[in-house]
């Protein structure tokens, strides 16, 4: 299974998004915002950080990168994409994704593990899970909140579409929403981090399951 993991300016999860990819089994190349081809590949990772120093709104001006034109390319040919974090801000912003994530209710910035439920494991990226599971996966953003009107709250859960929910609603998200799926599902943004839950040195290994369920799918694919 090949990978590319998107870097901008500001990007601080790009190398764990790699190691955790890597780890999994998949090929993983590296991919600098101003490229504007990014090859051919299974997946696209959008990792997490602080483009562009998170100016203007989170995600917004990394969302105008020559590489967003490939990934939307890359999203239209049915390929797949992991945003955690600044990269589902980035999915949001580009429009890849329904909804967008506002400063978080408190107005703090929250960096530490968080309960989570496997709302569905109908994707490449939960099938490693149960739906219903309970996981912990670390949390670091001020800008989690997610948002998203009525109509299209109710679309996601409608079209199971919702892919992780809080335990705790910490940050103000509406219906609880951690992580959604896009339409044809293979497409996972997230704000809590499953790359940096990948080996019992650094605390959890709860996010092993993701990446090893998607290598296994693209890999099968
Ligand atoms: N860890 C991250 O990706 C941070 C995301 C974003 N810059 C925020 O703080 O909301």
């Amino acid at each position: 299974m090949r990978a590319a993991v998107i870097v901008f300016p500001g990007s601080n999860c790009d190398r764990d998004m790699a190691v955790a990819l890597r780890a999994a089994g998949a090929d993983v190349t590296m991919v600098w915002h101003k490229d504007a081809e990014i090859g051919n590949v299974d997946l696209v990772a959008v990792p997490g950080g602080f483009s562009f120093g998170d100016y203007l709104r989170c995600g917004a001006i990394a969302a105008q990168s020559p590489v967003c034109g490939a990934l939307r390319r890359h999203v239209d040919r049915g390929g797949y994409a992991l945003g955690v974090c600044n990269g589902f801000q980035v999915l949001t912003e580009t429009g890849l994704l329904p909804g967008a994530l506002m400063r978080n209710a408190g107005l703090k910035f929250v960096c530490r593990s968080v309960a989570l439920t496997v709302a569905t494991a109908d994707s490449a990226f939960t099938r490693g899970y149960a739906a219903g599971e309970s996981i912990a996966l670390p949390v670091a953003h001020h800008d989690g909140a997610y948002t998203a009107d009525d109509a299209t709250l109710a679309h996601l859960r409608d079209t199971d579409l919702i892919a992780f929910t809080y335990g705790s609603n910490f940050n103000g998200s509406r219906a609880d929403i951690a992580g959604v799926l896009s339409e044809n599902r293979r497409v996972l943004g997230m704000m809590p981090h499953p790359e940096r839950a990948v080996d019992a040195a650094t605390g959890s290994t709860a996010g092993v399951a993701l990446f090893q369920g998607l290598v296994r799918q693209l890999a099968d694919a």
